[in-house]
């Protein structure tokens, strides 16, 4: 099996990617820990700061001592350089929150998944175009779910992930499944700044956990 589709799988399989960003290594560690213990198979951490590469690269190496079977993906990539950077430490797979074509001229024909952010048909043709195959809906709460109902039958080939404003309210995931996407980006409302800074890490996981069985049960 390909990469592309092993990665793909994971995330469909799970219906939902959580993702965070923390300036602090051990409180980002400390998260991937407890969202694993929540079976979490695949995450995205953000590249928002200036300690983001050396926590991803730490995570990688946690990841590989303690979780082998978790997909580690970078998020907010908005150069080749970063796309670079994080390939060379280990990203499992890559997102943006908007379509960078030399991003996916460098991963995809590597197979290495590539999700772009996109908010208009134009711009989802532009990535299919590209050879994405997976894209990340964004902002999810400014489209929602009525617009992915109205393009969908357009990218039979495509899976969609909304991000952006998702919460973990169940009528809101099943709003999003009811519309057809494959999964659901989660991010401030699972795991916000306030939970990080309280270093509450069971309430991260038991709150993943929720999220999980609601996913289960719509799916
Ligand atoms: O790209 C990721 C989004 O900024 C996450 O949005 P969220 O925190 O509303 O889930």
């Amino acid at each position: 099996m390909s990469k592309i589709q092993n990665v793909t799988d994971a995330i469909v399989k799970q219906g939902m990617l959580p993702l965070y960003f923390n300036a602090d290594e051990t409180v980002t560690i400390e998260v991937l820990r407890a969202i694993y213990r929540a079976g979490i198979k695949a995450v995205e951490y953000t590249s928002r700061g200036e300690t983001a590469l050396s926590n991803f690269t730490k995570m990688v190496e946690v990841r590989n001592a303690e979780m082998p079977d978790l997909l580690l993906g970078i998020g907010t990539i908005k150069t080749l350089q970063q796309a670079e950077e994080y390939l060379k430490v280990g990203a499992d797979f890559f997102i943006s929150p908007g379509f960078v074509p030399e991003v996916a001229a460098f991963l995809i024909p590597k197979d290495v998944l590539y999700s772009p952010g996109c908010m208009t048909p134009t711009e989802i043709i532009a990535a299919e175009n590209a050879g994405v195959t997976f894209i990340k809906l964004f902002p999810g709460n400014m489209l929602g779910p009525d617009f992915l109902s109205g393009i969908k039958d357009i990218f039979p080939k495509l899976v969609f992930m909304p991000t952006g404003g998702v919460d973990t309210t169940r009528g809101n995931i099943e709003g999003w499944f009811k519309a057809g996407v494959s999964a659901v980006g989660m991010g401030s409302k699972l795991i916000s700044k306030q939970v990080m800074a309280d270093k509450d890490y069971a309430k991260i996981e038991s709150e993943t956990v929720a999220v999980l069985n609601i996913i289960n049960s719509i799916k």
